[in-house]
């Protein structure tokens, strides 16, 4: 009987959460937003066909030249440092420039932040145009929070999420974004309030730019919800995470993984979101 009880407190929030994910997922289908991704080579196909199997629409454009005609219509930009360089560089900061004073979301993928004094200032001069959302993975989080160039794996993270919680905090209050940390929990904090996502499988760590393509998934959730940007991020996690769950049931390794995540999540539908989103808070 006791169990049964805090089962029932539990509840609302559980169901709350869920109905949420379901919600934002349903609305990125019928609006389809354009989400503009400046982001690293590898990551160029997985993240458009995330985005594509979730209903939105993506679109690779980088040059400079281009940006101040483009970016004021997109519905979102992710800007991705994974294979950054000089030239790159002057085209993400102007596309974040162009976002923010247009009033549209922008999301902040600070790949291998502590592996050079370069890519460091890089990811910190991106923090100071006003990110709505930065995600990382733990290393990627403590680094920036520290604002300090450390012994790293390059892109992979040898941290765990949860590591990460103090971190994420202080980066979020320090810069005013919503920060994600992914991992075998995905953390999401204001600053204050700190909620966990606990979908996915560990084998989407073996297939390159799942993460980089997550936070394309949440640009395209926050703009479709942008007064509730913290919620919009939790839910973008735990359905990437819930298509990793499906497409693990038909997958045998990571590239069939590959495959069976972005069909799960092209059918994914409301009985499986509801049924699977585990979304808890953690503060
Ligand atoms: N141990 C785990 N168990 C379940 N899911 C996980 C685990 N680790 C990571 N994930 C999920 O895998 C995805 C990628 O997260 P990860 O932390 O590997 O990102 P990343 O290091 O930035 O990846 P990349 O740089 O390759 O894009 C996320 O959706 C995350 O929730
Ligand atoms: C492997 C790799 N190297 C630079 S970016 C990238 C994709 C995963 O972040
Ligand atoms: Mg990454």
């Amino acid at each position: 009987m006791e169990s049964k009880s805090n089962y029932k407190e539990e509840e609302p929030e559980a169901t709350m959460w869920s109905q949420k994910a379901w919600a934002l997922l349903s609305t990125v289908r019928s609006q389809s937003p354009l989400i503009q991704c400046i982001t690293n080579f590898v990551s160029m196909d997985l993240m458009a066909n995330t985005l594509l199997s979730a209903g939105a629409s993506p679109a690779m454009l980088h040059t400079l030249e281009e940006l101040t005609d483009f970016t004021p219509q997109v519905h979102a930009l992710c800007v991705n440092v994974g294979t950054l360089s000089t030239g790159w560089l002057p085209a993400m900061k102007l596309a974040a420039e162009l976002a923010h004073k247009s009033g549209k979301p922008w999301v902040l993928d600070p790949v291998a932040a502590g592996a050079s004094g370069f890519r460091l200032k890089a990811c910190l001069e991106l923090v100071e145009l006003k990110p709505t959302v930065i995600r990382g993975n733990g290393s990627e989080i403590i680094a920036l929070a520290k604002a300090s160039v450390e012994p790293t794996k390059g892109v992979d993270s040898s941290h765990k999420s949860t590591d990460a919680i103090e971190s994420a905090k202080s980066l979020a209050q320090a810069s005013g974004a919503i920060v994600a940390v992914s991992g075998a929990v995905d953390i999401v904090t204001d600053g204050n309030r700190v909620v966990g996502a606990h979908n996915g499988v560990a084998m989407m760590t073996k297939i390159t730019a799942t993460g980089c393509s997550v936070t394309a998934l949440i640009a395209a959730f926050v703009s479709v919800d942008q007064s509730h940007v913290l919620e919009a991020t939790a839910s973008a996690l735990s359905v990437f995470g819930i298509a990793g769950e499906m497409g693990m049931k038909m997958a045998n390794g990571p590239a069939s993984l590959r495959m069976h995540l972005i069909d799960s999540l092209y059918g994914i539908d409301e009985a499986c979101v509801l049924s699977h989103a585990k979304i808890t808070s953690l503060s």
